[in-house]
């Protein structure tokens, strides 16, 4: 159905969006009936083998990076990690609340403060800046943690990974390798998903041709949602309430019969199981065999079984994992805190989202949708 609104006719509004395709993009696809996923044109089961640091390059400029592109880039991050004496005083100050992401919206406005090239909207410039908001994220978010608990941050370790690092600046001690290869995953896996709702509202930013930092900060404010990326503290929070296996059938039904949302279910595009859940599932069973103590893994699987029987039953067709779920129970092994869920995911998506303000730029036209008038 059209109707005529202010001299032209328009579409009929579909809630959500649900369905519409907004834009062009080489960046990612998904095939949400078969489970396929690729960032540019490699599947994603092929991409969660790289490094982090391969898989950021692929997303921004557009291919795999030979041997020498990729250590001139790694290079280059791993240059850029550090943060300086203001940033740190920044995060001891604006800290208070239990969102890690709060602060972490402060502290990259405040890089572009400190940013010479804030005004620049080169490609140039934007790739350096691009290089810096991927080199230090995981230095902001572990200072801001260990400023909560009145501690010092950490310097990064240029001798480590990306992921490696970020665990290494968490604690204070090398992660194992499994850990650090669960962590690696986890930023290549979250790294990007097309036009999901923050990448979406950051497109919306960039095409009004605001600077790159101003787009990130709108991405990061819309991934904090718990129907977006928030959804990944919730299911932690949830791991610890449901605690054994054998909760897990009366806290869904109870949720349900209440219609209440389980966190880390259910999804927009994917009509069958996520294909980033299934890497999740494989790489959270294997971290909770090394650590010895299987329940959260356990309890997780539990939910799936129950959410699985229970929408099949019910509405006659299941529902399966999102990538905030089995992402979790890896978190809970890592020893991640539940407020830095949402600002770990943000590790992953920066380089997806640049990559997308880069795209917007190349070949903009201001977003601008319309609204039914009622
Ligand atoms: C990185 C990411 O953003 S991944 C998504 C992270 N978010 C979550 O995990 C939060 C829980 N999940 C959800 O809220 C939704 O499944 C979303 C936001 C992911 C997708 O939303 P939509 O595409 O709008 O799905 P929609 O909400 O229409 O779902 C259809 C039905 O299934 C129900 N449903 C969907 N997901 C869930 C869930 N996790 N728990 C309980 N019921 C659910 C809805 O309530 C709706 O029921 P209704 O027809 O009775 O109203
Ligand atoms: O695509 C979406 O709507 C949400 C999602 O899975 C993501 O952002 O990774």
């Amino acid at each position: 159905m059209h109707f005529f609104a202010g001299g032209s006719y328009l579409q009929e509004t579909k809630k959500g969006l649900e369905g519409i395709v907004a834009l062009d993009t080489s960046i990612s696809f998904i095939d949400g009936m078969q489970g396929i996923l690729k960032y540019r044109g490699i599947d994603i089961e092929h991409l969660a083998e790289m490094s982090y640091e391969t898989i950021s390059y692929l997303l921004i400029n557009g291919i795999l990076p030979g041997e020498q592109e990729l250590a001139a880039y790694s290079n280059r991050l791993k240059s850029e990690r550090r943060i300086n004496g203001e940033m740190i005083d920044i995060m001891r100050v604006c800290n208070y609340g239990t969102e890690a992401l709060d602060s972490l919206r402060t502290a990259i406005s405040c890089t572009a403060h400190m940013d010479h090239e804030n005004d620049n909207n080169s490609l140039d410039a934007n790739k350096n800046k691009a290089v810096r908001l991927i080199a230090k994220l995981p230095t902001m978010i572990a200072a801001l943690y260990r400023c909560k608990s009145g501690d010092f941050p950490f310097q990064p370790d240029e001798t480590l990974s990306h992921g490696a690092n970020f665990l290494y600046m968490l604690r204070g001690e090398a992660p194992s390798a499994i850990e650090a290869e669960a962590i690696e995953k986890d930023f290549i896996l979250s790294a990007e998903h097309e036009l999901n709702p923050s990448t979406f509202a950051l497109r919306i930013a960039a095409s009004t041709l605001a600077d790159v930092y101003s787009a990130i900060i709108t991405g990061l404010c819309t991934l904090k949602g718990p129907l977006h990326g928030g959804a990944r503290r919730g299911v932690m929070e949830m791991l610890d309430e449901v605690a054994v296996p054998e909760n897990a059938n009366n806290y869904v039904l109870y949720k349900l019969s209440r219609k209440e949302k389980i966190m880390g279910f259910g999804h927009r595009v994917y009509r069958t199981y996520d294909p980033r859940s299934r890497i999740f599932k494989d790489m959270a069973k294997r971290v909770a065999k090394e650590n010895g103590d299987p329940t959260w893994y356990e309890v997780a699987e539990s939910l799936e079984h129950v959410m699985y029987r229970e929408f099949l039953d019910v509405r006659g067709r299941p529902i399966y994992p999102n990538v905030d779920f089995y992402s979790a129970v890896i978190y809970k092994y890592l020893r991640i805190p539940p407020e830095l869920a949402t600002s770990v995911f943000a590790i992953g998506r920066v380089s997806g989202w640049t990559a997308h303000c880069f795209e917007q730029y190349a070949d903009n036209r201001v977003i601008r949708p319309r609204a039914h008038y009622i």
